[in-house]
């Protein structure tokens, strides 16, 4: 948007925003290179006005290198981008903006102690009145676009007092303000409830309805069934494979995404074998208003499940087994003794990892090397042997090359720093650092989010190794028909308390829809 029509914006034209239609938005033979890999090549994509178009491949594929480009973070190598029939030029984020191209990031860019409207109003101008903000017109005029998408927000409220999904909402929002004709989401319903994410489909869909276009990109085929018009399949960076969404099934959906005939068979849910004696037992945890009393056991060989809606107090109650927050009751045994876990390294000690869901903020450094985020957790075991020098570098070297074979981490080279990869192949850098790790017991928060169908499959397969090694693995997970898929046991939690447990063939989706849903 150029000065003028920003300050016309603040001026007069305060009002309601409309929704602006486009024809289609194109890209045709984008090419981008980085060191040792081709991001983008040759890649064409058509979002018609009017359409969702799921964006799906796997884990490195190219996807957040197409939204870079098309958000001005990133300039292509060779290629061009059209709108309704014109080519344009996308600098910068401003650019990309004055064109009227939103996004609906994971991180964010919002500001989170700034208000609702605050937000909403960025980067277009706020009402001014003797270059005073006009709060109660910018408030009205926030409200009148959080109405356009059903949003019950107070515009007043700090952003960084929303939930997640209202916060997503609040960046929608902003796009509409903006006159924005093309959304683009990636993985937008990342810890967002049933109702949230229907919600989210909605406003999607009013928009689609409207004319805009919309790309979504989402790893979450039952999302991409439920939502998109259309996909476009990329691969090593090319875009192999468009069509409607209603002629494909599931399984021709990850032949495409895999470039491999779909594997048809239902998965081997985790046997216990040998020795199954208690290893960790948690009893009567308890946080004000977040966990009731949780107590459950873990076994030697177990994979157990941790099911429940999002907010049930899953991953509190691990944070505060794990001592990474203050419990106000609660003791821990292993293997029968108790011990006392006040931190995280207290339980590092004691020979528990935590896999965080959070793994941008808490499980890896972006700026350092994929080796040295891989073996961070390990140094002691690199480091001390008994005063002799060790070739540290090497045995780094040797044990990264083998984690980043057994995840099938996609790197150029591991020396670069982990920014350089794509998102699900971060996550599974954080993955690879605590498989490396001596620990007894496992607990993975959400592991496969955001990771592609193929790398999906080899986290349960992991998981299910790390058990039949005679370790303990804790699996929560939003997503039912995984647990129903990977676990022996599964508890259920709701409310904060732990209201249930499944084990074997009674862990059903319908038992667990039923017993996380119920109240
Ligand atoms: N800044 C960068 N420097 C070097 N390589 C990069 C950079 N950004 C991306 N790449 C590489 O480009 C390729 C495509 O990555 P991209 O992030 O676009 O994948 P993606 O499809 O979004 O994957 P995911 O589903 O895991 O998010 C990957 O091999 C990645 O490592």
């Amino acid at each position: 948007m150029t000065e003028e029509t920003q300050a016309a914006v603040a001026d007069d034209d305060f009002g309601t925003p409309e929704i602006d239609a486009v024809k289609a938005i194109e890209v045709r033979a984008l090419t981008k290179r980085y060191p040792g890999v081709v991001a983008l090549d040759h890649a064409d994509v058509t979002v018609p006005g009017g359409s969702i178009l799921g964006l799906l491949g796997k884990n490195g594929a190219g996807k957040s290198t197409l939204i870079k480009v098309l958000a001005g973070v990133t300039q292509p190598d060779e290629g061009e981008i059209l709108v309704d029939g014109e080519a344009v030029h996308i600098h910068s984020p401003h650019d990309a903006a004055a064109l009227g191209f939103a996004f609906v990031h994971q991180e964010m860019a919002d500001v989170p102690n700034l208000s609702v409207a605050e937000n909403i109003g960025l980067g277009l101008g706020y009402p001014k009145v003797g270059g005073l903000v006009k709060r109660r017109e910018l408030r009205n005029w926030a409200r009148a676009v959080l109405d356009r998408l059903e949003a019950p927000i107070d515009p007043r409220a700090t952003l960084s007092s929303l939930s997640v999904a209202e916060r997503r909402l609040v960046m929608i929002a902003r796009g509409l303000a903006a006159n924005a004709r093309l959304f683009v989401l990636d993985e937008p319903t990342a810890s967002l409830t049933e109702d949230e994410i229907d919600h989210l489909h909605k406003v999607l869909r009013t928009l689609r309805d409207h004319g805009v276009a919309v790309v979504y990109v989402s790893h979450r085929l039952d999302e991409i069934f439920a939502i998109t018009d259309r996909v476009t399949v990329m691969r090593d960076g090319q875009t192999v494979y468009t069509d409607d969404t209603k002629n494909l099934d599931k399984a021709a959906m990850i032949a495409q995404i895999t470039g491999s005939a779909a594997r048809p068979e239902q998965r081997q849910r985790h046997i216990m074998a040998g020795d199954a004696s208690e290893l960790l037992r948690v009893e009567g945890f308890s946080s004000p208003g977040v966990v009731e009393d949780a107590g459950f056991t873990l076994r030697k060989g177990e994979l157990l499940g941790v099911a429940g809606l999002v907010g049930a107090g899953r991953t509190e109650l691990m944070r505060l087994i794990f001592g990474a927050d203050h419990a106000a009751s609660g003791k821990v045994f292993i293997r029968g003794e108790e011990v006392a876990i006040k931190s995280p390294r207290d339980a590092m000690r004691a020979g528990m990892a935590l896999l965080p869901e959070d793994r941008k903020g808490q499980g890896a450094v972006l700026d350092f090397s994929v080796r040295k985020n891989i073996t961070l957790t390990n140094m002691s075991k690199f480091r001390l042997a008994k005063g002799v020098p060790l070739p540290v570098e090497r045995r780094e070297r040797s044990t990264t090359r083998d984690l980043v074979q057994r995840l099938k981490i996609k790197v150029a080279n591991s020396e670069h720093p982990t920014r350089f990869l794509s998102g699900g192949n971060q996550q599974k850098v954080v993955l690879a650092k605590w498989l490396g790790s001596n620990a007894d017991i496992f607990i993975f928060d959400e592991p496969t989010h955001g990771i592609d169908v193929e790398g999906k499959e080899e986290i349960y397969d992991l998981m299910s190794e790390l058990a039949a090694s005679g370790k303990g693995v804790i699996f929560i997970s939003s997503e039912f028909t995984e647990l129903v898929g990977a676990c022996n046991r599964v508890l259920v939690m709701r409310d904060g308390r732990l209201v249930s447990e499944l084990e074997g063939d009674a862990i059903t989706d319908a038992a667990l829809v039923e017993l996380c849903y119920s109240h």
